[in-house]
């Protein structure tokens, strides 16, 4: 298990026999599936689609095989309308496709699965016909509030669409997760860019956990390349696990740094700067020239103290300035030859394999766990148990193997 479990994220020690469950159970029914699998590909194209279904005592092969064959005419007209308009690169489908994937009713998160599938189906399809060649370079990108993102993205954003570029730019913002407030969208951002026809650029999902809208932007970096986009940047604010959920989502992970030393910078956790692919010192113009030079001089430094994490790039330090668009169509040049290096070794190809892995996990974790929590006789016997381990009359590792029990002898 790894991704946000590497991260220590919340995942109770508890969870791990009952995820190795899930996982043996799932390597039992692997062959099947995958032999599933392969007809449900085929069957994308024409007709029913398949989806997991919720179903009590439904083995893995039965899910995957249930067929949504009871799509109604309306539903099938809606997904025929919203597929083709996302193809064609309307961007009305696009921000329509993200809303259906966003939603938390039942019934249309079937549907928004079918549509995905189908759009999934068709960026395998360009990607085969480009020789294995990604359709489009994700690029994530963070900082603390006030580093310069917006500013950063909008200027980078006009000059790749004056390139003829299609750019999208999502965002994921970890305080709408917990608070339902926003640390991103209460200003007027990027207001040039926004009415560039070819960008499109979308906020962050207003709640839910950050478990939940990560799967959506993941999910509606899917539907970006499905629509054309061939350039998708996807912005989070350095607070929280939202850094690392973005990292674990992009190509090339991108940290911004405003050129002021002391406090600000304290918010900068090691562990984000080690996910780095490149750090850029923003606000690089008049008087912030001297001390963006001096953070670059040390986050240089910084960055040599750590453990190489690729044969084929060493992460770099650049100074930028929105406001005067110095540097940044040098940084591009460092994006482009960065994914050049990552794309002729094969190395980005081995990332995005392994992101879709830990989003796997990620997703069973986040799901198993509140499956468990919400289990009735988990449910009676916690109160007691929490008691009893706080109070130091069993041991956690007691308490959990009995709720654990529970939950399995009542499945
Ligand atoms: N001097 C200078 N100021 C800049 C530059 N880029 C941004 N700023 C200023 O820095 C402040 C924050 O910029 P934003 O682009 O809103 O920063 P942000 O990281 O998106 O901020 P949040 O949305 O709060 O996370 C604004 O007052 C900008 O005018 C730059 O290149 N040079």
């Amino acid at each position: 298990v790894s991704g946000p479990l590497r991260h220590g994220a919340m995942a109770p020690a508890a969870l791990l026999p009952f995820l190795y469950r899930i996982r043996t159970l799932s390597s039992a029914t692997a062959k099947h599936s995958s032999q599933i699998l392969q007809r449900t590909r085929a069957e994308l194209h024409h007709g029913p689609v398949c989806v997991l279904s919720h179903r009590r005592n439904v083995s893995m092969g039965e899910a995957l095989s249930h067929s949504v064959s009871d799509l109604t005419v309306r539903e099938r007209t809606v997904l025929e309308r919203l597929y083709e308009g996302l193809i064609r690169g309307q961007r009305s489908s696009l921000a329509e496709c993200i809303t259906l994937v966003e939603t938390q009713h039942p019934r249309k998160k079937e549907l928004s699965q079918v549509l995905l599938q189908r759009v999934l189906a068709y960026r395998q399809e360009r990607e085969r016909i480009a020789g294995g060649k990604p359709v489009a370079f994700r690029v994530g990108l963070s900082g603390p509030p006030g580093a310069g993102k917006s500013s950063f993205i909008e200027v980078l954003g006009k000059m790749l669409t004056g390139k003829g570029h299609k750019v999208s730019v999502l965002a994921v913002d970890p305080s709408s997760c917990t608070t339902g407030g926003s640390l991103m969208g209460d200003k007027t951002r990027m207001t040039e860019l926004s009415r560039d026809m070819n960008a499109f650029i979308r906020p962050s999902p207003s709640s839910g956990t950050l478990g939940g809208v990560t799967r959506t932007t993941n999910e509606a970096i899917v539907l970006c390349e499905g629509a054309g986009y061939d350039i998708v940047l996807v912005e989070t604010v350095g607070v929280g696990q939202s850094e690392f959920a973005v990292a674990d989502m992009v190509d090339l992970f991108v940290l911004l740094i405003p050129p002021a030393g002391g406090d600000e910078l304290q918010g900068i956790k090691r562990g984000i700067i080690e996910k780095a692919d490149l750090v850029v010192v923003t606000k690089s113009d008049g008087d912030l020239v001297v001390p963006a030079r001096k953070i670059q001089a040390e986050y240089t430094s910084a960055l040599k103290l750590l453990r190489k994490k690729s044969k084929t790039w060493t992460p770099k330090v650049v100074r930028v300035s929105s406001q005067t668009g110095q540097g940044v169509p040098e940084l591009w040049d460092i994006m482009l030859q960065y994914r050049d290096a990552k794309l002729s070794s094969g190395e980005l190809q081995i990332r995005r394999r392994e992101q879709q892995k830990v989003w796997l996990w990620s997703l069973i974790q986040e799901n198993a766990l509140r499956h468990f929590q919400e289990h009735p006789e988990v449910q009676a016997a916690l109160p007691e148990m929490e008691r009893r381990v706080t109070q130091g009359d069993i041991s956690p590792g007691l308490a959990a193997d009995l709720l654990l029990r529970a939950f399995r002898t009542t499945q």
